[in-house]
């Protein structure tokens, strides 16, 4: 692989569910997604609620089963499920998430350090106890954190805390769904500079996956804009925000608040604004 072969490489993925509301309708979630990540680059996928974007990041991980296309990283083909013990680990090297709520991959029964031992262990990584110290370390958790169970520390504790526990595998890609949406404002900066850290020390591969362009104009180098399922605009981030392309874009934008800003039309449901675009 060169430096510039994406390490993920997203081909044509489509999800459709059966409607939430109406039992004989279905809702095109996820609609013919392209996207291509290069070693060591950030890629945001952004739109407002609803438009795909965790379905797409839950597909990446194998959380949920694509109907159509595929899901490669450094190489290999991840589309379908794992179903082997050591397919599964090998899927998990390839590719991790850290949630919005940091309780989905934390065992509320176990301290940090145990948590984030036990991954090492199930991945066979030797020397834990060393290796546990150095990424509690390097995420900023000190001794009274590490010793201590999910329920007594705070949102941007539990999310260093995810963290680690991600980077134990070294993986190739790291999705990040809505991560620091939950956190205070200054705790968001905090973890979103971890993140920047760890990107330029490690080299990782990240998909940002936010409806915050804020958020996504501090940590990412590339932006998919996702209106209905479909990509409708991509580009480099700081080109995409300045000058969008397309009216959804320019919606989101016109929707960020800001001093003298009036919630006239900018919240209106994308999908009325948009649904007879092609
Ligand atoms: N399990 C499911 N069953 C039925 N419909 C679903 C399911 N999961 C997602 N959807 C629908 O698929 C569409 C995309 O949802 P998704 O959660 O991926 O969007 P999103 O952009 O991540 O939104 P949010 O930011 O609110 O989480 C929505 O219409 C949603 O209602």
């Amino acid at each position: 692989m060169t430096e510039d072969t994406p390490v993920l490489r997203v081909d044509g993925l489509r999800k459709t569910f059966r409607s939430r509301v109406r039992d004989s309708e279905s809702v095109i979630a996820v609609d013919s997604v392209s996207l291509a990540v290069a070693p060591g680059e950030s890629l945001a996928i952004v739109g407002e609620s609803g438009s795909g974007k965790t379905t797409i990041a839950r597909i990446l991980v194998g959380l949920e089963r694509a109907d159509a296309g595929t899901v490669e990283v450094a190489g290999a083909d991840v589309t379908a499920p794992a179903r082997s013990r050591r397919a599964r680990l090998r899927r998990a090297r390839a590719i991790q998430m850290v949630f919005q709520n940091p309780y989905g991959s934390l065992d509320p029964a176990a301290t940090i350090e145990q948590s984030v031992a036990y991954a090492l262990a199930l991945h066979g990584v030797p020397d834990r106890r060393v290796r546990t110290a150095e990424l509690l370390d390097r995420v900023g958790l000190g001794k009274r954190e590490r010793e201590a169970r999910p329920a007594s520390l705070s949102g941007g504790q539990l999310q260093r805390a995810a963290i680690a526990r991600c980077l134990c595998v070294e993986p190739d890609v790291l999705v990040l769904d809505e991560a620091v949406a939950a956190l205070d404002v200054s705790i968001q900066a905090q973890i979103l500079l971890l993140i920047d850290e760890l990107r330029t020390e490690l080299g990782l591969t990240c998909v940002f996956i936010s409806h915050d362009l804020a958020v996504v104009e501090a940590v990412s180098d590339r932006v998919a804009v996702l209106l209905r399922g479909k990509v409708v605009e991509e580009g480099d981030t700081a080109s995409v925000l300045r000058d969008p392309r397309h009216e959804y874009t320019q919606m989101l934008l016109d929707s960020v608040p800001r001093p003298g800003w009036v919630p006239t039309g900018g919240r209106a449901d994308p999908a009325d604004t948009f649904a007879t675009r092609p």
